[in-house]
């Protein structure tokens, strides 16, 4: 189990070592317009999952949305404290 922020640290990592091994990194590539389609896919699977699959399908659709959604803060080189301030 990880939080937000640790997630975070750890995808800004390997996006800065360009890890090969990383999905994060490949999927970075797609640059914003790959990983904005991505955002919209996993948001219409939580709200799915949510409405229909139960709680725990519900909390794996929601974890996946907030991991896309990182990356893509990543690729459009924002950091955490740049979105936190709209909170
Ligand atoms: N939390 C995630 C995470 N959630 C989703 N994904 C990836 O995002 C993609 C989602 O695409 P799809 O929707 O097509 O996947 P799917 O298998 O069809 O899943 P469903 O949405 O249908 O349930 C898949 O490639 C997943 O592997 C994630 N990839 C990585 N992480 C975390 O990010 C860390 C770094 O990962 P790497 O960059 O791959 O090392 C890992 O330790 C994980 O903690």
């Amino acid at each position: 189990m990880k939080t937000f922020e640790e997630l975070f640290a750890e995808l800004s990592a390997k996006a800065a070592a360009g890890d090969p091994t990383s999905g994060t990194v490949v999927a970075l590539r797609g640059g914003v317009h790959g990983v904005g389609k991505k955002v919209v896919e996993e948001a219409a699977e939580s709200w799915m999952a949510a409405e229909h699959e139960g709680r725990e399908r519900a909390a794996e659709e929601i974890a996946q949305l907030l991991y896309q959604a990182q990356v893509l803060m990543l690729a459009a080189g924002l950091e955490l404290k740049d979105v936190y301030r709209h909170l």
